[in-house]
């Protein structure tokens, strides 16, 4: 398996406070990597310094052998690395149908005929079809994690970073998700999907990496990892 992505001994610091304190890492071509860890363990800074919404104070970012350490957000996404965000930020005020054009047309630079083209598919596949229509402000939980999910896609991403899409969502809907994951996995795009339902994360990932303060508390096989004494111990509150 070849290496889509490595991080460097990158570090970035607010202030006083290291966010990132030299972590490396690397992940391989159509690899599925989960991350946990604590609130304010610096998670989502992690997908920033991958992404491009935050520069790194020291280390680089390697992208299919490029160093894309100063490259800009827009560059790294046509570089192929898609995201979602957390707390999800659409185009409220436009069409769902819409909001997939902006991600195709600037992740891919896409003719606008193609473009459509490519997000009718993303939509039948996401389940978001029959509300191409509708305002994005006026969707559901459910629906604006799956348009948070289908903008990513719609920018045809090698690397899709997933930042906690599981939360807040009913058993089933969990189940729903996963399944969509899997076919994403299933066609070779390589993932990192940080959450927090872990056994959402258990079902797809085939390796985890839990943070702590900005460092690496434990990585390997999935359920090797949970059973770190350690881990259960910081990231479950359980005493061992
Ligand atoms: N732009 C910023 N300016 C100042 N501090 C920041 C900034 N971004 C993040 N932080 C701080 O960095 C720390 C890590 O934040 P980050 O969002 O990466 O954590 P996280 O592990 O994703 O947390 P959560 O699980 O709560 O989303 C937090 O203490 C946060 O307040």
């Amino acid at each position: 398996m070849g290496e889509i992505l490595s991080l460097e001994r990158v570090s970035k610091s607010y202030g006083a406070l290291k966010v990132t304190d030299g972590i490396s890492l690397a992940l391989g071509e159509g690899e599925m990597l989960g991350i946990l860890g604590p609130n304010g363990a610096g998670k989502t800074t992690l997908f920033n310094l991958i992404s491009g919404d935050v520069r790194p104070d020291e280390g680089r970012v390697m992208f299919r052998g490029q160093d894309i350490t100063a490259l800009p957000p827009h560059r790294r996404c046509r570089h192929g690395i898609g995201r979602s965000y957390q707390i999800p930020h659409p185009f409220s005020g436009m069409t769902v149908f819409e909001n997939l054009l902006v991600g195709a047309i600037y992740g891919e630079g896409m003719a606008e005929q193609a473009a459509e083209s490519l997000c009718i598919e993303v939509l039948e596949k996401t389940g978001l079809l029959k509300k191409s229509n509708q305002l994005a402000g006026s969707l559901t939980l459910l629906d604006r994690k799956r348009l948070e999910l289908a903008r990513a896609l719609a920018t045809r991403p090698r690397l899709l970073l997933l930042d906690e899409i599981a939360g807040g969502l009913t058993e089933h809907e969990a189940k729903e998700l996963v399944r969509l994951i899997q076919e994403i996995k299933a066609q070779g795009v390589s993932m990192i999907w940080i959450e927090h339902v872990v056994h959402a994360l258990l079902a797809v990932a085939d390796r985890l990496l839990v943070i702590n303060f900005g460092t690496k508390l434990a990585e390997g096989a999935p359920q090797a990892v949970m059973n770190d004494p350690e881990v259960k111990r910081v990231y479950m509150g359980i005493e061992v």
